[in-house]
């Protein structure tokens, strides 16, 4: 069974703007996938009905086989558990260093106390920031402030990464770094799913690619590439 199984979902913004249509899609544990496609293509929409920040209006989405339409309220946490996520901004709190940006996923969950500090240690370790635990972010570089933000999304072993343009503010040679990460993470077990307009990126690691235009599916490659120069 499909970790991620989304059923003829449709998503119409009220009044009028139908922002997926009609999408049927599966994604196994494991894989890595790149969303593509032009600016109001879907892309966010899709990632929001995933962390059930939007419900769909039409249609069926199940992770882990469960339909997550049908989750209780005080059901969602325990979704959201699952699913990591890294934004183009990053948002980190401004006032909070590295380690209680990351330490804050976990207090959030009621992790017990004793357990914060390893848990934090190896999360900062695996993005390659332990030396950087007693910094604020705005002492930090653009790539470090992602690799935070990447270990505060991990710190909890989620099964699934969604990150939302995670280069999008990031050089050329720090948005690779970035992508070997992300791979990292991924050889570890762990889903990733990557909405972004970087078609050089998209080109060079040849994953699963899925094209949304207009709100529909066109385009679902193994092997994929961006398709066209963005
Ligand atoms: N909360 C909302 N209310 C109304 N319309 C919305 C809302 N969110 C998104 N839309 C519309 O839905 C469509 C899809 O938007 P979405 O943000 O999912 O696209 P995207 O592919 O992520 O775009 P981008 O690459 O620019 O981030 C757009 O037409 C957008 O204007």
């Amino acid at each position: 069974m499909s970790l991620i199984q989304f059923y003829n979902v449709t998503k119409v913004y009220q009044p009028h703007i139908t922002a997926l249509d009609d999408i049927s899609v599966k994604i196994d544990k494991g894989e890595f996938v790149f969303l593509v496609g032009p600016s109001g293509a879907g892309k966010t929409t899709f990632i929001r009905l995933l962390f059930r920040e939007e419900v769909p209006t039409r249609g069926q989405i199940l992770i882990g086989g469960r339909s997550i339409a049908r989750l209780k309220r005080r059901e969602v946490p325990f979704l959201r558990r699952n699913i990591g996520i890294v934004f183009q901004d990053f948002r980190l709190l401004p006032e909070w260093t590295v380690f209680e940006n990351v330490a804050f996923a976990l207090r959030v969950i009621e992790v017990s106390p004793r357990e914060i500090k390893p848990r934090v240690e190896k999360a900062l370790e695996r993005v390659g920031l332990s030396n950087r635990a007693r910094m604020f972010p705005h002492q930090l570089s653009g790539g470090e402030q992602q690799r935070a933000a990447i270990a505060r999304a991990i710190v909890n072993n989620p099964r699934i990464l969604v990150a939302d343009e995670p280069t999008g503010n990031l050089d050329p040679a720090t948005s690779r770094e970035i992508m070997k990460l992300l791979e990292e993470i991924n050889y570890q077990g762990t889903t990733v799913i990557m909405a972004t307009h970087a078609w050089d990126i998209v080109n060079s690691m040849r994953k699963r690619v899925i094209a949304l235009q207009q709100g529909r599916l066109v385009r679902d490659d193994r092997e994929g590439a961006y398709g066209y120069e963005a």
